[in-house]
């Protein structure tokens, strides 16, 4: 069960403030019986959270596995809607919006996971992987939407050749900096990273670590 106490100096934040969490709980049900599927009680994952974050911190959730990491971080990008509690990213109350202004408010928020082979579709190039997200959101098209692509996968420490490839043909580590690639495409302030390189070879993990620090320091990252 994740759960924080709210320091004086942490409310004392005022604008840099980029996340403000308040109360967050997030319970899920637990049912007996296969038909029925009676309720018994509740799984309290996340239990009264609360934490302020600045704009270009990092802030790392450590705990034993099931204790409502990936939970925690689920529910700040309201992917799991939170049974109580408000999230607050800049002056917006993530837990008030409807669907519409979410997807909209998302751009600036997003999530890779420790396992991104299994986000990767494999019937896509890396270039429509990486392009994907423009075209969404409506941020570039025709040959800016390519030179943006090359941008992005240079920054991420990869050659823009490798745009007609397939994620099969990538290593783990290169398989990462793709999912970092895609999430950057939409030019975030804050990333939430489930266990980002724990499925990665130790040497890998220090690369990958190495990228996301220089790209916190270059972009303004939030993690
Ligand atoms: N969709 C769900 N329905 C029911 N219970 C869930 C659901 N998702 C998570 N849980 C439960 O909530 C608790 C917290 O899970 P969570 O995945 O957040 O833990 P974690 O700290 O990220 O674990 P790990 O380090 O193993 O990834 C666990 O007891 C888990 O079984």
């Amino acid at each position: 069960m994740v759960q924080s106490q709210t320091s004086a100096n942490q409310t004392d934040r005022k604008s840099a403030t980029l996340l403000k969490i308040r109360d967050l709980q997030v319970y899920f049900p637990i049912h007996k019986g296969i038909i029925l599927q009676k309720q018994i009680g509740w799984v309290k994952a996340v239990d009264g959270l609360n934490f302020d974050m600045k704009r270009k911190e990092t802030l790392g959730l450590v705990g034993e596995s099931g204790c409502g990491k990936s939970t925690t971080g689920r529910a700040i990008l309201q992917l799991i809607p939170p049974t109580h509690g408000q999230v607050y990213f800049e002056d917006t109350e993530l837990t008030k919006l409807t669907g519409e202004q979410l997807r909209q408010i998302r751009q600036w928020m997003q999530m890779i996971f420790q396992y991104s082979y299994a986000s990767l579709n494999p019937r896509m190039t890396v270039g429509d992987i990486v392009s994907e997200p423009l075209e969404i959101f409506g941020l570039a098209t025709g040959r800016d939407k390519q030179q943006q692509v090359n941008q992005l996968l240079e920054m991420v420490g990869l050659t823009p050749e490798f745009i007609h490839r397939y994620p099969h043909e990538f290593s783990g580590g290169q398989r990462q900096r793709i999912v970092i690639a895609r999430a950057l495409a939409v030019r975030p302030d804050f990333i939430v990273c489930d266990e980002p390189i724990a499925a990665l070879d130790v040497s890998i993990q220090a690369q990958i670590v190495n990228l996301m620090q220089s790209l916190q320091a270059e972009l303004g990252l939030t993690y």
